[in-house]
C-alpha cells in the first residue's frame, strides 16, 4: 500500500501565484486584449447575428461589448438567461473554505444583474499526480454545499491537470428582462451603495505568508463566503437597475467601469466605506497582492485623493476583492439602506454619490 500523504499539512495557497481574484489578469491588458479583437469576434447586444443563428436580433440584452457582469439573453418577455464564468488558484488554505469561496464569488455576477443562479457545472485544474483527489473532492463539496444554499444545482463540469490549481463554476441563472441590474445604468445625483466591507485582499494576501491573525482570517473567510443573494433581492424590491459587484479590480476599480459605461463620474467618502477587521494593519504592514498594484497604476489617471485621506485608506479602496459585495446606484438610497438592513446585509453603506462630469473619473474625499 503506498502511503497517505498527509492533506492536512498541504498549504493550497503555497501552490498559488496569486490569491483569488488578485489572479485576474490586470484591467489595462483586459481593455487591450478585448480592444485587439476588432468587431464581430464576440456578441454585441443589439448586434444581428452574422451567420446562421437561434439568436433572433434584439435578444442578446447584454453582450461582450458592454463588459457587464454576465451576459444576458431574453427567452421571452418575462425570462432572461444570465450566463457568467469565474474560477481562479487558492485564497485560502482550507479547501471547502476555498471551494466555498470560490463558488460565492461566481455565483455573485447572476445575482449582480438582478438573476437568481439555476444550474452550475465546476471549472478545475488539478495537478492529479502531486495533490490528492480527496482535497479536491473537498473543494468540490465546498462549491456544492454554497450552490445549494443558493438554490442552484451543480450539474456536471471539466477537469484538467495542471500545476497549479484552479477552480471555479460556469453559471446559468434567470432574472426578469426589464428589471435587469446594468453597469451602464448609473445617474448623477443616485447614492452608491457598498453591501460588504472591503480589504479581503489583504488578508489574503497575509494568510498567504502566514501572517494573518485567526480571528481576521475568519471574519474574511464568512464575508467571502456569503452570497450575494439577499442583496440582490434588496436591490430587486426598490427597482435599482445600476448595479456591479466587487471583485478582482477593486471597489474603485469597479466604480470606475460602472462610471465609464455611465458616462458620469462620482465622488467617494473613504470614511463611509465599510473596512473588515484587521484589513488597515495588514495594509500597514504592506500585505499588497500585485493585483492591487496593478489596480494602483491603472486608475492613477482616473482617481484623485484627498490629502486628507490616510495613505492606507486609499491602498484598500484599490486592494483586489474577491466574492466582494454589491456595489448599487441608486435615487433612493433610505429605501435601499432600509431593505439591505432588514434583510441582514454584511453591510449596507452609503460610500458615495454619482455625479456629472467626465465618464469614469473619480474624486475620493475623507
Ligand atoms: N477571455 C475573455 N473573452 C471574452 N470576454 C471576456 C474575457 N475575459 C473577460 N471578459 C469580459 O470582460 C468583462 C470584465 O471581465 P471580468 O472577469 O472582470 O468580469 P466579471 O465576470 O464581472 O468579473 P468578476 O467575476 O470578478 O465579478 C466581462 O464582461 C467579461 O465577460
Ligand atoms: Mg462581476
Amino acid at each position: 500500500m503506498t502511503a497517505q500523504p498527509d492533506t492536512a499539512a498541504i498549504r493550497l495557497t503555497s501552490l498559488s501565484h496569486g490569491a483569488g481574484c488578485a489572479c485576474k489578469l490586470p484591467l489595462s491588458a483586459l481593455d487591450e486584449l478585448m480592444a485587439s479583437l476588432g468587431p464581430g469576434v464576440l456578441g454585441a447586444a443589439g448586434a444581428t447575428p452574422g451567420g446562421p443563428s437561434a439568436l433572433a436580433a434584439g435578444d442578446l440584452l447584454v453582450g461582450a461589448a458592454e463588459g457587464d457582469d454576465a451576459a444576458v439573453l431574453r427567452l421571452d418577455d418575462e425570462r432572461a438567461l444570465v450566463l457568467t464564468t469565474d474560477f481562479f488558484t487558492p485564497i485560502v488554505d482550507d479547501p471547502g473554505d476555498w471551494g466555498r469561496i470560490a463558488a460565492a464569488n461566481a455565483l455573485s455576477d447572476v445575482y449582480a444583474m438582478g438573476g437568481r443562479p439555476l444550474l452550475a457545472l465546476n471549472l478545475t485544474a488539478w495537478p492529479g499526480e502531486t495533490l490528492p483527489l480527496s482535497i479536491l473532492a473537498d473543494v468540490l463539496r465546498g462549491g456544492a454545499s454554497v450552490a445549494a444554499s443558493a438554490g442552484c444545482l451543480v450539474v456536471g463540469g471539466h477537469t484538467i491537470d495542471d500545476p497549479e490549481p484552479k477552480y471555479g463554476m460556469a453559471v446559468v441563472g434567470l432574472a426578469s428582462p426589464d428589471r435587469l441590474f446594468t453597469i451602464d445604468a448609473a445617474r448623477p445625483g443616485d447614492a452608491l451603495v457598498l453591501t460588504k466591507a472591503i480589504g479581503t485582499g489583504v488578508v489574503a494576501t497575509a494568510h498567504k505568508r502566514g501572517a494573518a491573525p485567526a480571528d481576521v482570517l475568519r471574519a474574511a473567510v464568512a464575508s467571502m463566503t456569503t452570497l450575494n443573494a439577499a442583496a440582490s433581492e434588496a436591490a430587486l424590491a426598490c427597482g435599482v437597475t445600476a448595479a456591479t459587484d466587487v471583485t478582482g479590480f477593486s471597489l474603485l476599480g469597479h466604480l470606475h467601469r460602472m462610471l465609464r459605461a455611465s458616462g458620469v463620474s462620482a465622488a467617494v467618502s473613504a470614511g463611509a466605506v465599510p473596512l473588515l477587521p484587521g484589513a488597515l494593519e495588514l495594509t500597514a504592514a504592506g500585505y499588497v497582492s500585485g493585483g492591487t498594484r496593478n489596480n494602483m497604476s491603472y486608475l492613477e489617471p482616473w482617481v484623485s485623493f484627498s490629502d486628507a485621506v490616510p495613505a492606507d485608506v486609499a491602498v484598500l479602496l484599490r486592494d483586489a476583492q474577491t466574492s466582494g459585495g454589491l456595489l448599487l446606484a441608486t435615487a433612493a438610497p433610505d429605501a435601499l439602506v432600509a431593505e439591505l438592513t432588514s434583510r441582514s446585509t454584511l453591510a449596507a453603506a452609503v460610500i458615495g454619490r454619482v455625479e456629472p462630469g467626465p465618464a469614469g473619473r473619480i474624486t475620493v474625499n475623507p
